[in-house]
């Protein structure tokens, strides 16, 4: 359920009529994310509003610019639309809002290889784009300190070959962290899955969902990216999904040789990232509270995404 703010048709051509659109003539919200309350709606073209739940007026004018940016450098996304005034940011209902052309394709839930391509092809343009834009930054909140300060919370939902595990990796990623030196960094997507692609066929249509973007490692962005895109059942790389997404990526931005001598680390710490972020909903579930999340995607994924990396698969 995404749709946390309830709007009326008259409040929508209310906000509409700030910009130089036709008349709407239909919406409805999208049950498909999680954070934020979307509508797609008409008003000549089709369109996509986002009304903010969790970033506030400090947070969101980075992705607002972020998109902008990124757009402009012809990565493919969705760059918010400017009203009259020209501002891209805008207040609906108290919150922050933001319009965006609506992206005509679905998420490839079973990706092809040249989807994998295509896709790869986008990161590496993003992670150069990214590059020419240092004044973007923005702390990472989930590092280091992040799992290191949610290990105990999360123990009750490990089994002890589970608890075994998280606290080795823990330890391999700090140890590789103490010791990393300087990687091509910048800002990054941070959960490019496939629910935050959409493709039209074998064409991208765009990325969305940039609302874990942040100051890191393009090598970990490309990681979490392979983990989710290329993995099979077992949690194992497949190799010729992998290959697809390096070759188009490295075609882009090859890996440096630091970034390939601590790429099987690099690997392991996206798979614990996202396997504590899930232990950590499921905690907060747990714990109740008026932000425990409805829904927890199955923690044992990356559990097992993680098992398959450390043993080189
Ligand atoms: N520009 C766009 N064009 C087409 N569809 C879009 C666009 N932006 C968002 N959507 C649709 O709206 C859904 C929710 O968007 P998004 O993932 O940004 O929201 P969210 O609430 O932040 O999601 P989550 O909680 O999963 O992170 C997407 O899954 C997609 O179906
Ligand atoms: N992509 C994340 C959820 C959103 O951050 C996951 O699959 O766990």
């Amino acid at each position: 359920m995404s749709v946390y703010t309830p709007i009326t048709a008259d409040e929508l051509q209310g906000f509409l009529n700030g910009f130089d659109l036709p008349p709407l003539t239909h919406f409805e919200g999208v049950e498909a994310g999680v954070e934020n309350t979307t509508y797609f709606l008409t008003a000549g073209r089709e369109w996509v509003l986002q009304i903010f739940e969790e970033q506030g007026f400090d947070e969101v004018p980075f992705f607002v610019e972020l998109n902008k940016r990124l757009g402009d450098a012809s990565v493919p996304v969705a760059i918010p639309v400017a009203d009259r005034t020209g501002k891209r940011l805008h207040l609906l209902k108290n919150k922050p809002a933001v319009l965006f052309p609506k992206l005509v394709g679905r998420a490839p839930m079973t990706p092809n290889d040249r989807q994998r391509a295509a896709l790869g092809t986008a990161v590496g343009q993003m992670h150069n784009a990214s590059q020419s834009m240092p004044d973007m930054t923005k702390d990472n909140h989930r590092w280091r300190q992040w799992w290191e300060g949610n290990r105990d919370r999360v123990q009750p939902f490990l089994d002890d070959a589970g608890r075994a595990l998280l606290d080795q990796q823990i330890a391999d990623t700090a140890a590789w962290l103490d010791s990393a030196g300087d990687l091509p960094s910048g800002i990054i997507h941070g959960d490019l899955f496939r629910d935050n692609s959409l493709f039209d066929g074998d064409e991208i249509a765009g990325i969305i969902d940039f609302y874990n973007a942040c100051t890191g490692y393009f090598a970990f962005d490309l990681a979490v990216t392979l983990n989710d895109w290329c993995s099979n059942a077992e949690g194992e790389l497949i190799a010729g999904a992998r290959d697809a997404m390096m070759d188009a990526y490295q075609a882009i931005r090859p890996l440096t040789p630091a970034e390939l001598a601590c790429w099987d680390l690099i690997l392991q710490t996206a798979a614990l990232r996202f396997w504590m972020l899930r232990l950590v909903a499921l905690a907060r579930r747990a714990e109740g509270g008026p932000d425990a999340p409805p829904h927890v995607k199955d923690p044992k994924a990356f559990e097992l995404i993680l098992r398959a990396r450390r043993a080189g698969r």
